[in-house]
């Protein structure tokens, strides 16, 4: 469970990213985080892994008050809260399984981490994981040679090697084509019904959030201004949601 408290997350330079926040996020959601550029999207989901603190109110994770967490806490935090970027963050000259392999350097003695010796039960756990994604037969791949929806795939079996409850996702499919995107959004689903992973999106497309994600939060100017499922949300909601603007429909 993610709960936010009346959270305020006000940066360095005064200006309130958010205002107001109360929500609650049970574990196994899919939620779809959605609004206009600057709203205030990505600054809701880097709050719950502690890459932004927030500056009032109370924001608990499974029963842990995040704003309290210290040093080896954070890091403990982030274990089971995995992210994905639009831009994959991968290593392009190595094999799809070398980026998986990654996920498990935090967790390993330095002699290990200096030799780059994985054991077998982490390597069965990162073909594991590229086989939830449908790639394994690209684990010996260099990623520079996978095209972009592939490459997201691995960032996303990298995330589930660490087998987190939670995955937040910031704009995961932004730069991919849009049958591709499709078919990445189709992951998310996927895993998120199989492995009851709560799944976190931003995303611009609002189609793409309506056709896969259960749960809508829309976001105006740093506050909530719609919380439901994606199910009910109609051209007036969207209307709230994005001031009247159009937002981005067609993938
Ligand atoms: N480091 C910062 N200092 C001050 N203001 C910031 C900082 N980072 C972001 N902001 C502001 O906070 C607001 C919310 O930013 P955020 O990145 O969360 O928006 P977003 O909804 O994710 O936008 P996008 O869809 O373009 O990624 C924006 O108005 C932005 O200008």
């Amino acid at each position: 469970m993610i709960e936010f408290k009346d959270v305020e997350m006000q940066y360095p330079n005064g200006f309130k990213g958010l205002k107001n926040i109360n929500v609650q996020i049970a574990q196994g959601e899919y939620v779809a985080v959605i609004g206009l550029s600057g709203a205030g999207k990505s600054t809701f989901i880097r709050c719950i892994n502690r890459m932004h603190d927030i500056t009032k109110g109370e924001l608990i994770v499974n029963q842990t008050n995040v704003h309290q967490l210290r040093g080896k806490e954070i890091r403990q935090l982030r274990r089971n809260i995995g992210m994905i970027f639009q831009s994959f963050n991968l290593v392009t000259r190595s094999t799809a399984l070398k980026n998986v392999l990654v996920s498990f350097v935090p967790e390993m003695p330095l002699w290990r981490k200096l030799l780059g010796i994985f054991t077998q039960e982490e390597k069965r756990k990162a073909l594991t994981a590229l086989d939830q994604v449908g790639i394994l037969d690209k684990a010996f791949v260099r990623v520079d040679q996978l095209s972009g929806g592939q490459q997201q795939r691995v960032a996303l079996a990298r995330t589930l090697a660490q087998t987190p409850g939670i995955i937040l996702a910031d704009e995961p499919v932004a730069s991919l084509d849009p049958m591709t995107a499709k078919q990445v959004m189709g992951d998310f689903a996927r895993i998120n019904k199989e492995m009851n992973m709560t799944v976190i999106m931003n995303i611009h497309h609002v189609d793409l959030a309506l056709a896969y994600a259960t749960r809508v939060i829309g976001i105006r100017a740093g506050e909530i201004v719609y919380d439901g499922q994606a199910s009910d949300v109609t051209e007036a909601v969207l209307s709230q949601i994005y001031n009247g603007q159009q937002p981005v429909e067609e993938v």
